[in-house]
């Protein structure tokens, strides 16, 4: 079974500090990474795709520590991100061929069909593109090279309620193939649903690093140590804010 494995990750930046982050993705779970805004989700997220290279401790995909061998590390993850560059002024089947070559396993044929199947226009420039269909466009794009580990920030913001149950049910497929996925959200009943493990991140530290069926049975002395309160999902919901 392959493992994302993230020891001891650490960066500062002026005013805000990620410390410390310890967590394991595994091959055919679901991660959920969960924190209010400015918690240090996408600063996470961004060490771990191997895109920011200045941080503290040791992050290995399957093996390939991401410091040492990020090449090889970004064949092996799947990074979807509002912030991730494309070629705007192209459209979907362009950006295909230009940034696919940066994919030895690239498949053209599967892309084609993966943005058909969801919908979006394969001849229509990508800045046309809404929030939603960028990030349909950008999953196609990169479950085309299988990568092992998908990394998905805020992946569900911006979609429709009807794609969101698709694009979850989508998720749940490449989980079936094998594929470890960690997720950010702000929306916890997408995690309810699906996720394996809950990570909390509250001010650049984590708080919690949980199976979601402890979460929903209760939790143990050792969680109690680390949030106050409750520990059911739902009671997370209304901790950070979100009206079930
Ligand atoms: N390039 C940067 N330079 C300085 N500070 C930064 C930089 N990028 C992020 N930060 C700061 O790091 C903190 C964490 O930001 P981050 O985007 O990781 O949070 P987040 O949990 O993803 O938030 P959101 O849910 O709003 O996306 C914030 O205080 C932010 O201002």
């Amino acid at each position: 079974m392959a493992r994302l494995i993230c020891e001891n990750v650490g960066k500062t930046y002026q005013e805000f500090e990620l410390k410390n982050i310890s967590l394991t993705v595994e091959s055919g779970y679901l991660t959920g990474l969960l924190g209010l805004n400015g918690a240090g989700k996408s600063t996470l997220l961004r060490i771990l795709a191997g895109v920011d290279p200045l941080f503290t401790g040791t992050v290995t995909v399957d093996g390939t520590d991401v410091s040492a061998q990020p090449a090889e590390a970004k064949q092996k993850i799947g990074f979807v991100s509002e912030e991730r560059q494309f070629f705007w002024e192209m459209d979907a089947l362009e950006n295909g061929e230009l940034l696919g070559q940066l994919y030895p396993d690239f498949d053209q044929v599967q892309f084609r069909g993966w943005l058909q199947g969801m919908g979006i226009p394969i001849n229509q420039p990508l800045y046309q593109f809404s929030k939603g269909m960028k990030m349909k466009f950008q999953l196609g794009f990169v479950l085309s090279y299988h990568p092992q580990f998908l990394l998905l920030d805020e992946p569900t913001s911006g979609l429709d309620p009807i794609f969101r149950r698709d694009f979850l049910k989508i998720l749940r497929d490449v989980m079936d193939l094998g594929m470890g996925i960690l997720m950010t959200t702000h929306l916890m009943s997408d995690l309810d649903r699906i996720a394996d493990v809950i990570v909390v991140l509250d001010h650049g530290e984590q708080k919690l690093n949980e199976h979601s069926d402890v979460l929903e049975n209760g939790a143990g002395a050792e969680i109690e140590a680390l949030l106050t309160g409750k520990f059911r999902i739902r009671d997370l919901l209304e901790k950070y804010g979100e009206t079930v």
